[in-house]
């Protein structure tokens, strides 16, 4: 440990994660470069989209009295990290016990929770907006900027818009680093947020957990106090840093490790994301290109696990595969 300590303390990095972290572009949505960056599967941090300018009054008082009495779901942490797990998949792993708490509430309900906790229990609000919203969120749902998004995916050739998740989160809360398999155009609405984003190709330094496991998609790496005796590999992590403010957009593309930071001391956050289906890509060249290495793997690891049934016996097959053999 001494010598990772050493290691690090020699790597000159401007962030607390000893990770060298180099900047996403920022740059206008109306510039040739930055739509070269979208299609060709690079992030980038794109200003006067004016995407969700209907929006960016939007704060806790007027979601409040607008977004009408639906529930919401609600996450609540006893530290402040909202690490996902999939519902589903708990029963795979009998022993896993999850992070965080799921509670379905009103709006107000969240906001009475977030002036009460200060501190002992950090809590965030991430709910897909539906048709239970009141007629100002729809109004102002209706204004944001359709056609940019649109033609964005049309010009990439992206499949259907899935959904659009509200995030509400309290300063500090932090999602920790994981991939998603959909497309994202992340628009920031009230409060910052600081985005580190990995390549796919970090996937051997981020080690993700198995597709069965309820942190399906999430590295096991904490970046805030890597474990480098089980992840010998995070010691070469190198990414991208940047933070977004409201009317901002973060392109992030489909399979690219991203962590998000509410910023500490920065107040409530107030995002809504825009996740599209991956396109059916034209024909497959060689070599793979890293995002469709990790499609591989996913689709390895759901048929080794269909074909032997039982998830236990999925470690030592996989080991009996690659141990002296391919290692
Ligand atoms: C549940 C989604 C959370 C979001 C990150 C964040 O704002 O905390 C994200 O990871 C994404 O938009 O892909
Ligand atoms: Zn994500």
């Amino acid at each position: 440990m001494a010598a990772a300590r050493e290691r690090n303390e020699s790597r000159q990095t401007s962030n607390s994660y000893n990770i060298p972290l180099t900047a996403i572009p920022r740059l206008s949505c109306t510039s040739p470069e930055a739509n070269q960056l979208i299609k060709n599967s690079k992030p980038v941090i794109l200003t006067d989209t004016n995407l969700v300018a209907s929006a960016l009054h939007w704060d806790l008082n007027y979601l409040a009295s607008n977004i009408g009495d639906g529930k919401f779901t609600v996450y609540k942490s006893s530290s402040h990290k909202f690490k996902y797990y999939s519902d589903k998949k708990c029963q795979t792993v009998r022993e896993f016990i999850p992070p965080m708490q799921q509670e379905e509430m009103s709006f107000q309900d969240f906001v009475n929770l977030l002036k009460q906790s200060k501190g002992e229990k950090k809590i965030y609000l991430q709910q897909a907006l539906n048709d239970s919203v009141g007629p100002n969120i729809v109004t102002d749902f209706i204004k944001f900027n359709w056609k940019w998004v649109t033609d964005q995916q049309k010009t990439n050739k992206w499949g259907p818009l899935t959904s659009n998740l509200l995030l509400v989160g309290m300063e500090g809360n932090i999602t920790p680093v994981h991939y998603d398999e959909q497309e994202n155009f992340f628009a920031q609405i009230y409060g910052e947020k600081r985005f580190l984003l990995f390549h796919p190709d970090q996937y051997e330094n981020l080690y993700p957990y198995p597709v069965y496991h309820p942190h399906d998609r999430q590295s096991q790496v904490e970046l805030d106090s890597p474990d480098f005796d089980r992840f010998p590999n995070a010691r070469n992590l190198q990414g991208y840093e940047g933070v977004v403010k409201p009317g901002d957009v973060l392109y992030i593309p489909m399979y690219w490790w991203h962590q998000v930071e509410s910023l500490q001391n920065g107040g409530e956050t107030i995002s809504v994301n825009f996740w599209y289906m991956a396109g059916t890509p034209e024909k497959v060249t060689h070599p793979l290109t890293a995002q469709q290495k990790v499609a591989m793997t996913r689709n390895i690891e759901k048929m080794i696990l269909q074909a032997l049934s039982d998830p236990e016996e999925v470690p030592p097959f996989m080991r009996m595969l690659v141990v002296g053999r391919y290692t």
